[in-house]
């Protein structure tokens, strides 16, 4: 059996951004803890989803953060993007969590929760290490 590429493929840039994007995703954090949500059949996965057209890259961030996980964003930092071998692009967020409120409902989260490290690659919405490997790269905590 050919050894799967690491990261499943992805290629991860630090400090850049790409020249258009599909998604946004935010690295959540209430201080030094990850907070993820609870996707209703993917797994525990950080708040992202599709830019729409003609939003800024913090305005998708803050308000997928909104709908997924009912978080208001503190200060939104840009660290880079990640390509999937499909070709999809992410381009990577972090920021602390300011405040939560109660989920609409509406969307497709069951959960929100707060972890010391990640959970386990089978629990996560992916099992490809792109998480824990930016969390490394970044710097941030959380990583196993
Ligand atoms: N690490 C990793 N990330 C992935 C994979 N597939 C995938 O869509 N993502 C990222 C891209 C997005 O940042 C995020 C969620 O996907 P998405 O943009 O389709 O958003 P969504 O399903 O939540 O849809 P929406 O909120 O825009 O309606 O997950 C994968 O295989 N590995």
């Amino acid at each position: 059996m050919t050894p799967r590429p690491p990261l499943n493929g992805a290629a991860v840039h630090v400090g850049r951004l790409p020249w258009r994007h599909d998604s946004v995703v935010c690295l959540l954090f209430r201080g030094e803890r990850p907070v993820l949500v609870r996707h209703r059949s993917r797994g525990w996965e950080f708040p992202g989803g599709h830019a729409e057209p003609g939003e800024g890259i913090e305005e998708t961030a803050r308000r997928e953060a909104r709908e997924e996980a009912g978080a208001d964003l503190g200060e939104v930092h840009v660290d880079g993007y990640y390509v999937l071998a499909g070709g999809h692009t992410t381009v990577v967020t972090h920021a602390q969590l300011a405040a939560r409120r109660p989920l609409d409902g509406a969307f497709e989260t069951e959960d929100v929760a707060e972890f010391d490290v990640l959970p386990a690659d089978s629990e996560l919405s992916w099992d490809d290490g792109v998480y824990a490997h930016l969390l490394r790269v970044l710097g941030l905590p959380g990583a196993p």
